[in-house]
């Protein structure tokens, strides 16, 4: 199964691998930016709190833009497009209807969602279990998401790693674009590209991610939060960007479509900031720090202590803020999950409260982080199961009595 994960590039042929631009912002100035967080989306607020990147409260006449505001022009740009596809939908489906799909193409790409099912059930059962409440066309559509997800990871984290170089990622984005366009390269592609035109699903989340891979071949340090921001948002925020089309926002919501997005954002963010707190010792391991330097160094600590891997009090001191920052990512993704369709609803949940919980072991083992992986057991984790669906459904009723949330 991993060979299938790992054999992700592979050469044309008489291909013209061209190079391409990785990430291109939406031109947007910083005035709507800024005028579309006062209507109703608090993603600068919340991310200019106590943490906030330096470059947020500056005084200079034009600074530079930060991080946030960078990836929150992508957020406007994914919900517009969902709007804007509403309506376009409604014209593809009639097409749709007068299309007699030859048996064989359907077939194939029945067999490729499947598999694309089989790979997530070996990667990620509990999240697997909980795609199987959605409804059959958006499960399918999660599962292509997600293996595209983890083959572009594996590129980076898999045991080929060694062997990638920015070029192999310039083949693996030329794949993308081919597969957008209809043109897809192997079955798990095939999958992928049914998905991406049938949902409002854009091409950037996926680009970013590359993008987040390519940072990883050739950046080990993070100067500040603002870096380290946009690091997990091409890693994990985009995953949050990709899944909401497809798992759908409730009809009955009358949250903002950008409020949602910002949310799913929020989520990926904060698995990301989990993920690198649980992972401190096993990436100091390959020479890896994704801590920002400028609040090591405020906090007394420098690289030699994490290489050291003691726990001290300043190193605790410094984890309790770390901690409090990726629960306030966790606060503000709760707040969209009641904005999802039903079904999507509790895999959310469950993927939520189980990565949450990694946070509570990482204090339970206090603070080491450097040669204890903080995890959560079996039985808790089964635990989460439940709370999780009751969430969903506390989410499901409370929506009718509810007014609007922005
Ligand atoms: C319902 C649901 C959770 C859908 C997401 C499904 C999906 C497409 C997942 C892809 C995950 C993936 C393989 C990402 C590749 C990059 C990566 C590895 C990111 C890290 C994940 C953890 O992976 P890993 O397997 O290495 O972790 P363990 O070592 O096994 O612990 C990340 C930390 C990021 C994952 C990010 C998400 C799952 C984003 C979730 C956000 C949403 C689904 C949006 C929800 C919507 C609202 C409104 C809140």
């Amino acid at each position: 199964m991993s060979g299938v994960l790992l054999w992700v590039i592979c050469p044309k042929e008489n291909a013209s691998f061209a190079a391409t631009t990785s990430y291109s912002l939406v031109p947007k100035s910083r005035a709507q930016v800024r005028s579309h967080n006062s209507k109703g989306c608090s993603r600068l607020n919340f991310s200019s709190g106590v943490f906030a990147a330096a470059s947020l409260s500056s005084a200079v006449a034009n600074p530079p833009r930060s991080s946030v505001e960078k990836v929150y022009e992508v957020v406007l740009k994914q919900a517009a497009l969902v709007k804007e596809q509403k309506k376009e939908r409604a014209v593809d489906v009639r097409k749709e209807k007068g299309q007699t799909d030859s048996m064989t193409r359907g077939d194939l790409l029945n067999g490729a969602y499947n598999r694309c099912g089989e790979v997530c059930a070996e990667y990620a059962k509990t999240f697997y279990l909980g795609t199987l409440l959605m409804t059959p066309e958006r499960r399918r559509a999660v599962w292509a998401i997600y293996v595209w997800c983890r083959r572009t990871d594996e590129l980076v984290d898999g045991p080929n790693a060694s062997h990638i170089t920015p070029k192999a990622l310039d083949r693996w984005e030329q794949r993308l674009n081919e597969l957008f366009e209809g043109r897809p390269y192997d079955m798990y592609d095939a999958a992928l590209s049914d998905t991406v035109s049938k949902y409002p699903v854009d091409i950037q989340p996926f680009k970013d991610m590359i993008e987040g891979m390519r940072t990883d071949l050739k950046k080990s340090r993070y100067k500040d939060f603002d870096e380290l921001y946009l690091y997990c948002y091409y890693v994990a925020g985009t995953v949050g960007l990709m899944s909401v089309p497809v798992m759908g926002i409730a009809p009955e919501s009358k949250a903002s479509t950008e409020s949602v997005y910002n949310a799913a954002l929020a989520l990926g963010i904060a698995n990301q900031l989990t993920n690198i707190l649980r992972d401190v010792g096993e990436d100091a391991r390959r020479g890896r720090i994704y801590l920002p330097q400028d609040e090591l160094a405020q906090a007394g600590l420098s690289d030699e202590d994490i290489f050291n891997g003691k726990v001290t009090d300043k190193w605790r001191s410094f984890m309790k803020g770390q901690i409090k920052r990726a629960r306030m990512f966790f606060d503000e993704a709760e707040k969209g999950v009641a904005e999802l369709n039903d079904a999507s609803r509790w895999p959310v949940w469950a993927s939520l409260l189980l990565y949450k919980q990694i946070l509570d072991s990482i204090e339970a083992n206090d603070y080491d982080n450097f040669s204890k992986r903080a995890y959560v057991g079996k039985t808790k984790k089964l635990a989460s199961l439940p709370v999780a669906y009751c969430r969903a459904l506390m989410d499901g009723s409370s929506k009718f009595a509810k007014p609007a949330r922005s």
